[in-house]
Formats: C-alpha cells, sequence, structure tokens
C-alpha cells in the first residue's frame, strides 16, 4: 500500500493486533474469503462516541463482486477500513482465508497488506512530484519487485485504465478523475487476492466510469479476486453480483444477483 495512510479518528476502544481479545474465526474458514462476523465499531468523538458499525455481519468470496450502499455517514468507509486491517473492530471479527487479522503478528500483517490487499481509499495517498508511473511502480518495488518488472507493470496497468497519455505526469498535474485511476493502478499493480475500493468512479466521466467498472468485475470473475466496493454510483452497483445495504451502521441485503456458477480455480 501507499504510505501508512490513518485515518483522523480514534477507535473509541483500541484493540491491538494479537490481543488477547481478538477471537477465533467462529466458522469453517473458507479460502480467499473476506469475512466480517458479528462486528461493531465505535469512535471517538469529542468526549462522545460514535457507534459507527452495529452487528454487520458479511462474506465476499473469491470471485465476487460485491457493491456497499448506503446514506453518507452510514459506515461504508468504516467496512473499508476494517477489511483492510489497518483497524481493528471494537467487537466481532473480521477474517481474510480463515485468519482473524487482528490476530496477524505485525510481519503477517505486512505481508498482508502487501501480497494480498490492494485497497483504493477514498482520499487516495500519492506522492507529490512523484509521476503517475513512479506512484505506481513504487508499490512494488517496495515488495521486493525488480524496477525494470516493476516500471513494466505500472506502465501496463495505467494504460489500461486509460492513461497512456499521463504516465509521466505528476499528481498535481492530473485531474481529480486521473488521480483516482492512478490510485486504483496502484492498489492493481500487484494483482491483490483482495481488493477494496472506495467510491472507485468518483470523479469520473461516462467512459472512464465504465473503463474502471469493466476493470473491476474483471478482476472479480476473470482473475477470481474478491472485490468489495463502496459507491453511490448506478451503475457501479447494477455490474455488483450482490448489494449490500448499510443504514446507521446496521446491514440490510437489498438485491441478490442470480448465482454466479463457480468457475475455475485458480
Ligand atoms: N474522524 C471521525 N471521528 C469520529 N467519527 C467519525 C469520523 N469520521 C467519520 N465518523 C463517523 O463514523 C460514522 C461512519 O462514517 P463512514 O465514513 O464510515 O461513513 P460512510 O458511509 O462511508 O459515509 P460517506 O458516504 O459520506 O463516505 C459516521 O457517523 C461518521 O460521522
Amino acid at each position: 500500500m501507499a504510505a501508512p495512510h490513518a485515518r483522523g479518528r480514534r477507535r473509541a476502544r483500541p484493540r491491538p493486533a494479537g490481543s488477547s481479545e481478538s477471537r477465533a474465526v467462529p466458522r469453517r474458514a473458507t479460502p480467499m474469503t473476506l469475512r466480517l462476523y458479528d462486528v461493531g465499531h465505535d469512535l471517538r468523538d469529542g468526549d462522545g462516541i460514535v457507534h459507527a458499525l452495529n452487528d454487520v455481519t458479511l462474506t465476499v468470496r473469491r470471485g465476487e463482486l460485491v457493491a456497499l450502499l448506503g446514506p453518507s455517514g452510514a459506515g461504508k468507509s468504516t467496512i473499508l477500513w476494517l477489511a483492510s486491517g489497518i483497524e481493528a473492530p471494537t467487537r466481532g471479527t473480521v477474517s481474510w482465508d480463515g485468519r482473524d487479522l487482528a490476530a496477524l503478528s505485525r510481519r503477517e500483517r505486512e505481508l498482508f497488506r502487501r501480497e494480498t490487499l490492494g485497497m483504493l481509499f477514498q482520499d487516495p495517498p500519492l506522492q507529490r512530484g512523484v509521476d503517475a508511473v513512479g506512484n505506481v511502480e513504487s508499490r512494488l518495488v517496495g515488495n521486493g519487485a525488480r524496477p525494470s518488472h516493476a516500471r513494466r507493470a505500472a506502465k501496463q496497468v495505467l494504460v489500461e485504465l486509460g492513461l497512456g497519455a499521463r504516465l509521466h505526469h505528476p499528481p498535481q498535474k492530473l485531474s481529480g478523475g486521473e488521480r483516482r485511476r492512478v490510485a486504483l493502478s496502484r492498489a492493481l499493480v500487484n494483482s491483490p487476492d483482495l481488493l477494496l475500493a472506495d467510491e472507485p468512479t468518483a470523479n469520473l466521466d461516462t467512459e472512464h466510469g465504465a473503463l474502471v467498472l469493466d476493470r473491476l468485475r474483471q478482476e472479480a470473475h476473470e482473475h477470481r479476486r474478491a472485490v468489495l466496493m463502496v459507491t453511490h454510483d448506478p451503475a457501479a452497483a447494477a455490474i455488483a453480483d450482490r448489494c449490500l445495504t448499510l443504514t446507521d451502521g446496521r446491514l440490510q441485503t437489498t438485491a441478490v444477483a442470480a448465482a454466479r456458477p463457480e468457475r475455475g480455480a485458480r
């Protein structure tokens, strides 16, 4: 991931990684599956506490594209932060591949973020003064890839997301939609098994929005990744296998697409 990216908020009850509060996953572990089980999350807001999430249980399996909908402040981004392992839930369990993220060692958590996770933040952190290729390739170089390989891979994903003419522009010379696609390229460049995207089509015109959505669908259905996106965009909701709606930190299932036939395992 990019530079450590902490939210400007504090958990009401900090629960450090590996703490005795972290629990075993209360269910048979399913490979390459993101699972939030009975999750609640509180945030400190001045002297008060915001119950951002309550009793949230959800699963995103490999090969599945799930959209998270709901009004502003419902807790959608909070779910992504917890799913990324950057924050641990106040209550309940967040697991990937059957492992409680809060129980991972520091080293395991680092590996999870570097090798398994791709995350597009609501406000993506890109390095100023570093061109688009540099911003994307640095993710791979940071993971130990050869610079020549990292450069090639970075260019390829940027071109695929329609940024072939912007490879050498730094973020401050890119539009909001272009920066978003650079950040998505950075999230995708290491072929993550778990992709979390906060408003992937924000600031994009119809053409580029469709390009991005097509890519997310491809990541889920062809590359067999687990993809969870937060969106307000009806076009994004329309391509999801399932749409989940959050209201006041609680989840309701609004629509379930026809069951997708299991495709060949990778
Ligand atoms: N820095 C913060 N400190 C305390 N509470 C916060 C903070 N940021 C957000 N919250 C609260 O946490 C709850 C969930 O916020 P979250 O950002 O997850 O909502 P969201 O559904 O993603 O909203 P949006 O669609 O506007 O991005 C809201 O009640 C919000 O006010």
